[in-house]
């Protein structure tokens, strides 16, 4: 696939100040042709990365310019499938060995039925010996080729590489850039960006594109730079490394505006092969091209060239015959080209897999990875088991004392804000990373948002509900609450209902911030409902309408409310009574004093329910919203 872009910009806005804008790459044209290897470089800051992620389309929000491939305006959707992208920061899904990643990549990416391919693309990238290696155990090396490995299992013919080489040893990074260059060579475009390579390491690009300050100053062939360089009066000194000397020209924003002149910001490719244009077919070089179209693959590319020209199949509809003449095809300006032959019933810009088996897939994973969070799953249960003991210690005995109102109270609201602050610290702590993680996934077309999303709500629930019902039972029976079937349901239930919607705000905040210090924003993100549920206890008839409508958003009040009705529902029988006379014995008394008496359990469940579905709605419309842009 060659890809090509025009005129292309991008602009930033600080989100501090909104109306300064940055313009990181300013109008730079370019052309980047399939089976070659191509490097863009340029100093720190110069936008390199920026660059790759508009032409992968990693990035989409204030770009504007061109994109093309095979000459043709780009279909995001079709290109997607047909490229894929690998971040610098080697994200790889964690507790899982290479080959499980493998399988699953293979199982997601591919067609049911169809074998994968994962024990030759280990063997090709020497990673079979570690395929039983967990990928958080791996070298750099080996974890930036197992991300490689992951991306050409559906063999996309388009690679972006950021930084593949950062990291990395001399010795790692030669290897790594001759894989590529192999990866190249096998027909694809693969395109990365680098910081200044070595002189030896240069020679594998076959071509480079040098950015500096937005500006487009060098793109063509590797081997025409140095003689580029002469011809403008900048030569580069003898047993001087070229990609240092074109780094260190780019400090002065003279030289970068003359370049970038020169070289019409990239418009001009500078090749150091024989440079003809052919805008006919030559009659005397009629061929017949033949091919075999490989059975499962949607398309098949056939590149036509020698070293004058390069020819490209304008239309091609006749795919049974499988053989072409020149005379179909038409010489392109100056640059080379595909041959794309495509199977119509083939073509399919969906995913491989269905919705149902993506969220299969993807919970089977979320559960062997959790499975084998061993420390996390202990902490999680000690966690549990220490604070029902605690909670159970504090109100021991307590449940069924007429004198012991506020107690009451307290248990109820201790249980409360307890599932609140427990699980809403996790998400907001780990999310964060995960989102990087999917969205390299998702980018990559590995799976749709959906059955992922789904998939991470469902696998989360086992433990969740297996740690709450525990901790609900210690207290519920240390406390002495009479026991009554639906009582104690509902009491569970109340419990992970709560729980459930602190996760969500927690899935909430770390979808949408990168928050490195979680521990103060998680108890913020609480503080406003703890502080509208206590605050809707305060005998609710002098409460001014406004609070009285805010109060009842708050899920801490809803739980609050829906724990009380609980313990002292379901036709619970007086409490007993050590003193003369309790006021609070009966439990319809102490409702109408909290003016609770006409709710409904069912209602607040409810209540809770649509604030779960608000706040779960919200990470899940976040997590599309960043994924987009
Ligand atoms: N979202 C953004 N908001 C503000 N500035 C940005 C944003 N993205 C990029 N920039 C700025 O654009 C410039 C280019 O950034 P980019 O990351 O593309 O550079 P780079 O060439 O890849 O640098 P490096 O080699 O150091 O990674 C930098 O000055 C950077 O601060």
């Amino acid at each position: 696939m060659d890809l090509e872009f025009r005129n292309l910009t991008y602009t930033v806005q600080s989100r501090i100040a909104k109306a300064t804008k940055k313009v990181v790459v300013k109008g730079v044209d370019g052309k980047f042709t399939s089976g070659q290897l191509v490097a863009i470089m340029g100093p720190s800051g110069a936008g390199k990365s920026s660059l790759l992620n508009i032409i992968s389309g990693y990035r989409s929000a204030g770009v504007t310019g061109e994109l093309l491939v095979n000459g043709q305006p780009r279909d995001e959707h079709q290109f997607q499938r047909s490229s894929c992208y690998i971040t610098q920061e080697d994200l790889l899904q964690p507790l899982l060995t290479v080959r499980e990643a493998m399988d699953v990549a293979a199982k997601l990416k591919l067609p049911r039925g169809t074998k994968a391919p994962s024990e030759e693309i280990l063997q090709e990238l020497g990673l079979l010996e570690h395929q039983n290696t967990r990928t958080d155990s791996l070298s750099g090396g080996q974890k930036k080729r197992l991300s490689i490995a992951l991306e050409l299992v559906n063999n996309p013919p388009v690679f972006f590489l950021d930084e593949p080489t950062s990291g990395l040893d001399t010795v790692t990074t030669t290897q790594c850039v001759k894989l590529l260059k192999q990866l190249a060579r096998q027909g694809r475009t693969i395109v990365c960006t680098i910081h200044q390579p070595a002189a030896s390491l240069l020679e594998f690009f076959d071509q480079l594109y040098i950015i500096a300050d937005g500006y487009c100053i060098y793109q063509g062939d590797t081997a025409a730079m140095v003689p580029y360089l002469e011809s403008v009066g900048m030569p580069c000194p003898r047993h001087h490394n070229p990609a240092d000397f074109i780094i260190e020209l780019t400090e002065n924003p003279a030289t970068v505006k003359l370049l970038s002149q020169e070289i019409l910001n990239g418009k001009i490719y500078k090749t150091s092969k024989i440079d003809q244009n052919c805008t006919e077919p030559l009659p005397q070089m009629q061929l017949k091209v033949c091919y075999q179209a490989e059975d499962n693959a949607p398309e098949t590319e056939i590149m036509l060239t020698n070293e004058k020209c390069v020819y490209k199949v304008q239309s091609y509809s006749n795919t049974a015959s499988m053989c072409s003449l020149s005379s179909q095809l038409s010489g392109i300006n100056n640059s080379s080209a595909w041959m794309k032959i495509q199977k119509p019933s083939d073509y399919d810009i969906s995913y491989s897999t269905s919705y149902f088996d993506q969220f299969s897939i993807l919970l089977k994973r979320m559960l062997l990875q959790i499975s084998r969070n061993r420390q996390g799953l202990w902490i999680q249960l000690l966690h549990h088991l220490m604070c029902g003991l605690l909670i159970g210690a504090c109100f021991y005995n307590m449940a069924n004392d007429g004198t012991e109102m506020f107690n009451h109270l307290k248990l109820c609201v201790g249980i409360v804000i307890f599932f609140a602050y427990t699980q809403i610290m996790v998400p907001v702590l780990v999310y964060p990373q995960e989102v990087k993680l999917v969205k390299k996934e998702y980018f990559n077309c590995w799976y749709s948002l959906t059955p992922y999303y789904a998939a991470l709500t469902v696998s989360k629930l086992p433990v969740q509900l297996f740690c709450n019902i525990l901790f609900s039972t210690i207290v519920y029976f240390m406390a002495g609450i009479p026991f009554n079937v639906m009582r104690f349901i509902t009491f569970c239930a109340v419990g992970n209902m709560v729980s459930l919607v602190s996760e969500g705000i927690g899935l909430a905040i770390g979808s949408v911030f990168n928050v490195t210090n979680g521990c103060a924003v998680g108890p913020s993100a609480i503080a406003p409902f703890l502080g509208l549920g206590v605050y809707g206890f305060d005998f609710a008839h002098q409460i001014p309408l406004i609070m009285n409508i805010l109060m009842k958003l708050s899920f801490i009040r809803c739980g609050i409310v829906a724990m009380v009705l609980t313990v002292f529902g379901f036709g619970r029988q007086p409490l007993e009574c050590s003193e003369v006379f309790c006021h609070f014995a009966k439990p319809n008394v102490l409702m109408q004093y909290l003016d609770i008496d006409k709710s409904s359990v069912w209602m607040e469940i409810m209540f809770l329910l649509i604030i779960m579905l608000v706040f779960r709605s919200m990470c899940y419309i976040s997590l599309r919203w960043r994924f987009a842009t």
